[in-house]
């Protein structure tokens, strides 16, 4: 194992030994960030305790040596992660493991070089985060089998899941201009609907505004048109995750979506969180790759091999937490509404890749492939209201009294993500946060 992610590695930085923090030193995410309210260029830091190490500024300290002339550094100075993630995934784990040593207690700056350590540390609360990558493309797979079985009992009842579904990994692309960052107030959208009993169809604001709880993978190293990804080598191409909330108008979409799928009921926004894990940082939290159901059938040779069934799937714990204007103004807090697991996915990551180049289309450094809603076995880790209140029939009870069967203005709808294994230190995701307005 890759020695940033001993679980006995400690910081000098304090923060990042507080039980609660989703960022100890074996997490590392990168992202971009400036001093809030400064006119400062935003640049690439990592996310360690309730910290930012600023990575330009650990270059100008002379600290970072190994990357210090390489094209890594270049990468420090840019306004979204993509030039790194052009790098591949070489060049980013070796400057992970550069940052780790940078941060490790005992290395340089110690804790009682303070003047130094505040010259590359920007305080979280003191931070402006940006859209961690510039994405040219953004595509939503749909690899829950048990958000697409009953998603589509309530579409579809007749036929819920369609056949080409366990054989091909479903997917739409999106529209990466309305990506937006953890934070943005979301506008309840305008779009055409029509009820089955209503004659015509009407124009109006969405009644049926959802969420969908998701994980995002950015592209690393590209690839080239025409090239097709052996599935061994797909994960070589992934840079990271961060939480994607794929916001959907559950009316438009069921009026729009035929023939050729979701198009404006889920491209007035998408909101990602600021923080991009690693693949390397996920590592310790892989379990056993999810197991088809006995009788379905073994996908097509070039979407299965025994390297990725061995790596097996990330377990990573999704949660959506709600908080209405009612909760806020009574002092309550949000509360979960649902919870599960990511190592629940029908397709893994590398078969969503592999799919995705199988026709030869290219995929450039920081193109954003979701998963598709997160929903497991359980009511409890469905992924998104459509599912959870059975499109409206079964509402939610939530703190205070209140119900909801969608969202309504002044709803603020939050991501969470972490990570737990025996022998390995909890990491978390951040936080993936937008508010309802109307
Ligand atoms: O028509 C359907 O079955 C539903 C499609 C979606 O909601 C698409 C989607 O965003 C997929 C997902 O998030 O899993
Ligand atoms: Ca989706
Ligand atoms: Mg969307």
């Amino acid at each position: 194992m890759n020695d940033t992610l001993d679980p006995k590695l400690r910081s000098w930085v304090e923060s990042a030994h507080d039980p609660a923090t989703e960022f100890p030193i074996q997490n590392l995410p990168f992202g971009v960030f400036r001093r809030a309210g400064s006119d400062e260029a935003p640049r690439v830091g990592v996310a360690i305790g309730d910290q930012i190490l600023d990575l330009c500024a650990c270059l100008a300290e002379g600290l970072l040596e190994d990357v210090r002339e390489g094209p890594a550094a270049i990468a420090c100075a840019a306004p979204s992660l993509n030039v790194l993630m052009s790098l591949g995934r070489a060049h980013a784990t070796a400057l992970r493991a550069g940052v780790s040593r940078v941060l490790r207690a005992g290395g340089a700056p110690t804790r009682y070089d303070r003047e130094r350590a505040e010259r590359i540390l920007v305080p979280m609360a003191d931070a402006e985060l940006f859209l961690p990558a510039d994405v040219g493309d953004y595509t939503d797979f749909y690899a829950s089998v048990f958000h697409a079985t009953n998603v589509g009992r309530l579409f579809r009842p007749d036929q819920p899941l369609l056949p080409n579904y366990k054989w091909v990994p479903i997917g739409y692309h999106g529209r990466a201009s309305s990506i937006v960052r953890s934070g943005t107030p979301v506008r309840r959208p305008h779009g055409q609907t029509k009820r089955p009993d209503d004659e015509r169809p009407t124009f109006g604001p969405t009644r049926q505004l959802d969420y969908e709880l998701e994980l995002g993978f950015y592209i690393g190293a590209g690839t080239s048109l025409g090239q097709r990804l052996a599935i061994d080598d797909a994960e070589s191409h992934l840079f990271g995750v961060s939480l994607v909330n794929d916001w959907s108008a559950r009316d438009v979409q069921s009026w729009e979506y035929q023939p050729l799928g979701p198009f404006l009921a889920k491209s007035f926004a998408t909101t990602v969180s600021p923080w991009v894990v690693t693949l390397d940082a996920l590592e310790p939290f892989r379990r056993a790759a999810f197991a088809r159901p006995e009788g379905d059938p073994a996908p097509l040779p070039h979407l299965v091999s025994v390297v990725d069934q061995a790596r097996g799937a990330f377990d990573v714990t999704l949660e959506v937490w709600l908080s209405t204007a009612r909760m806020r103004d009574a002092g309550l807090d949000p509360c979960r509404v649902s919870h599960g697991s990511f190592a629940d996915m029908y397709w893994t990551p590398a078969q969503l890749v592999t799919h995705h180049t199988s026709n030869g289309c290219n995929l450039r450094p920081g193109d954003l492939l979701a998963s598709g809603t997160v929903s497991g076995p359980e009511p409890s880790s469905r992924g998104c209201l459509l599912e959870l209140t059975t499109r409206g029939a079964e509402p939610l009870s939530l703190p205070g009294g209140e119900t909801r069967a969608f969202l309504d203005d002044g709803d603020e709808v939050i991501l969470r993500g972490y990570c737990e294994a025996e022998g390995a230190v909890r990491i978390g995701l951040g936080e993936c946060r937008g508010l309802v307005v109307g």
